[in-house]
């Protein structure tokens, strides 16, 4: 299924706007699986079975695994993603961005090795640096529009003929990028305003909104700022809030249970 469409039918099925991050971090995780040889695997999987009916997506961040030569886990847990919870696609924070030739092997990375629905891209390459990934008519292209980080206003901010940077990358996305419906915006929770604006101008296109949580992004301020007429249109990402909410031997229903109240807080906003 096309991501976009099992991206609809997940935001239906679970009433449920969440995306929840997987950012391992071992030093974190419940004393009884630390020191397992595939605690990575187990963890993650963990709160992937508690939390699937509660979610619109899942996104595993490929930093934390690489960093933990984890890579063999992500591409397990992203197969274990489709065979248990078929339709909650699964969107890998790459964000990737390199010249054209180059990009085609990043988008056998996301697509063909690790059988992702969707990837994080950085734009500011310009387009041919993401054609091979806009022409995958089946997968979700998240792009950076305006991040979360406190840095974001750097570059992304600078006026541009009369615009801010972020706000001219998110027409051009969602007037001449996005041929076949398959791109989606990144903007980050912290910066409420900016979201607003990316809403009026790129229609009902979706967008990821890490920066709740951790990042302490305003739900309620987001759920405003950003839902469609129709009350979708977000993926609202929240890692480390979920994923070390609890670090017994029950964390995995702590993520449940954090999972749950954020739906439902999003959810009396929409
Ligand atoms: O693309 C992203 O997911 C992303 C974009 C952004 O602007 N800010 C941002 O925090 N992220 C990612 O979202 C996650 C946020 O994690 P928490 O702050 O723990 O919820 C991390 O994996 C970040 O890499």
């Amino acid at each position: 299924m096309h991501f976009m469409q099992a991206l609809q039918h997940a935001w239906t099925r679970n009433n449920s706007l969440v995306c929840v991050g997987l950012d391992p971090e071992p030093a974190k995780f419940p004393a009884h699986l630390k020191g397992r040889p595939d605690a990575v695997f187990e963890f993650c999987c963990a709160i992937v079975d508690a939390t699937a009916d509660l979610v619109c997506t899942y996104k595993p961040q490929i930093a934390h695994f690489a960093a933990l030569r984890a890579e063999d886990a992500l591409e397990r847990l992203i197969a274990h993603v489709h065979a248990k919870h078929p339709g909650v696609p699964v969107i890998l924070d790459a964000k990737r961005g390199d010249i054209g030739s180059t990009a085609q092997h990043y988008v056998t990375e996301a697509f063909d090795r690790y059988g992702a629905d969707a990837v994080t891209l950085n734009p500011y390459l310009g387009r041919d640096s993401v054609q091979a990934f806009l022409d995958r008519a089946d997968k979700g292209v998240i792009l950076l529009c305006h991040t979360s980080n406190p840095g974001a206003a750097d570059l992304q901010d600078l006026d541009v003929g009369g615009k801010p940077l972020y706000q001219h990358v998110a027409q051009m996305i969602a007037r001449d990028w996005n041929t076949h419906g398959n791109c989606a915006l990144v903007t980050g929770a912290t910066w409420p305003e900016q979201l607003a604006e990316v809403r009026a101008l790129v229609g009902d296109v979706p967008l990821l909104v890490p920066g709740i949580g951790a990042q302490g992004g305003d739900v309620e301020a987001v759920v405003r700022n950003g839902r469609t007429p129709a009350g979708t249109g977000l993926m609202i990402s929240s890692s480390r809030a979920i994923l070390y909410a609890g670090n017994g031997e029950d964390f995995a229903q702590a993520a449940r249970a954090a999972t749950l109240e954020l739906r439902d807080t999003i959810n009396r906003y929409r």
